[in-house]
């Protein structure tokens, strides 16, 4: 794996009048990878990626993209750089290749060459010559990528890209931005209030809050982790006992549906130490569950849980 670091932020603050929109961001973003800055409405994220495009200030810290400062550096840091903050930037009356020839203009060195490639890697050969305004969301969306891509920058940050697509093209994006990231080595990112879409797109999610980092971790890790709840199925006749025996392990039991199941708060790893304590007691165990938070519950307790 390529350990460029393409982004580095270095307690980046903003605040606005006497607020703090923005506390310490400290992480940093390597080459090949899709990061889902994750977080609901109002968390900060938009004035995050406004901070690294240079689009509004940094009150305090810093921010490197391809180990250039965003503030002392702008030039040499914002060459790196592709972004589509809001909506992208087209000319309906003009078809796909010539809104990117006019891009093509401001950005040195884009060749004919490159246009036509990049236009195969998003997938808009087949209509590249048709006006925009004949294309679908999902290939507008496609177009300002490419737009974004054309002068070949280390870091692509999208904002909320998903908004509006519908599940085909989200899809199609979501497989578009791995290939960009795993085969070309670009690094992604993805701003989005859905866990559930970052979970499918991203190697790697942060999760913001009022403005904090509250977690970063491998998308992997942060499937994996938090409470599941276990479901235990017994002989009925023997619940009370089975209670008292689980509460010796400091555990709660919690209303269960069924007569003679038992719901536990219970990470995996502590299945076999409950079921050998209720096998000794003699326990008829019938069925061992587990069942998994699900990625919204796990967010909204992240979320909830910091406010
Ligand atoms: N210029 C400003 N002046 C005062 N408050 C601001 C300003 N810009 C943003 N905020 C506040 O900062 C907070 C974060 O806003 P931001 O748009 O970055 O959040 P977000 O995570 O992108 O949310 P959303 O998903 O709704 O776009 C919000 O409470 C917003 O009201």
């Amino acid at each position: 794996m390529n350990q460029t670091l393409v982004v580095q932020f270095q307690h980046a603050t903003k605040r606005i009048g006497k607020k703090t929109i923005v506390d310490d961001l400290s992480f940093d973003i390597p080459a090949g990878e899709v990061f889902g800055f994750l977080g609901p409405n109002g968390a900060g994220k938009t004035t995050t990626i406004r901070m690294m495009v240079g689009l509004i200030k940094i009150s305090q810290g810093e921010i490197l993209i391809m180990g250039h400062s965003i503030i002392k550096d702008f030039n040499k840091a914002i060459r790196n750089v592709g972004a589509i903050v809001e909506n992208p930037d087209l000319y309906k009356y003009l078809t796909g290749y010539q809104n990117l020839k006019h891009y093509a203009r401001m950005a040195p060195g884009v060749t004919k060459t490159r246009i036509e490639e990049i236009v195969e890697l998003v997938g808009l050969k087949d209509r590249i010559h048709d006006k925009v305004r004949t294309y679908s969301l999902g290939m507008r969306q496609r177009l300002g990528i490419a737009q974004a891509l054309l002068h070949r920058p280390s870091l692509l940050i999208l904002d909320e890209p998903t908004n509006g697509l519908d599940p085909a093209g989200i899809h199609e994006l979501r497989n578009y931005l791995k290939r960009l990231a795993h085969e070309e080595g670009v690094a992604v990112f993805v701003s989005s209030h859905l866990l559930s879409e970052m979970e499918l797109m991203c190697d790697r999610v942060g999760v913001l809050q009022n403005g904090k980092l509250v977690r970063i971790q491998s998308i992997r890790d942060f499937v994996h982790s938090g409470n599941s709840h276990v479901c235990v199925t017994i002989e009925p006749s023997q619940i009370e006992q089975a209670k008292r025996l689980i509460a010796t392990l400091n555990k709660a039991t919690l209303p269960a549906r069924q007569p003679g199941q038992l719901l536990i708060p219970l990470n995996k790893d502590e299945i076999p130490t409950v079921n050998k304590l209720l096998m000794q007691a003699g326990i008829q165990v019938y069925s061992i569950q587990v069942q998994e938070q699900s990625l919204e519950e796990k967010f909204l307790e992240i979320t909830e849980r910091k406010k």
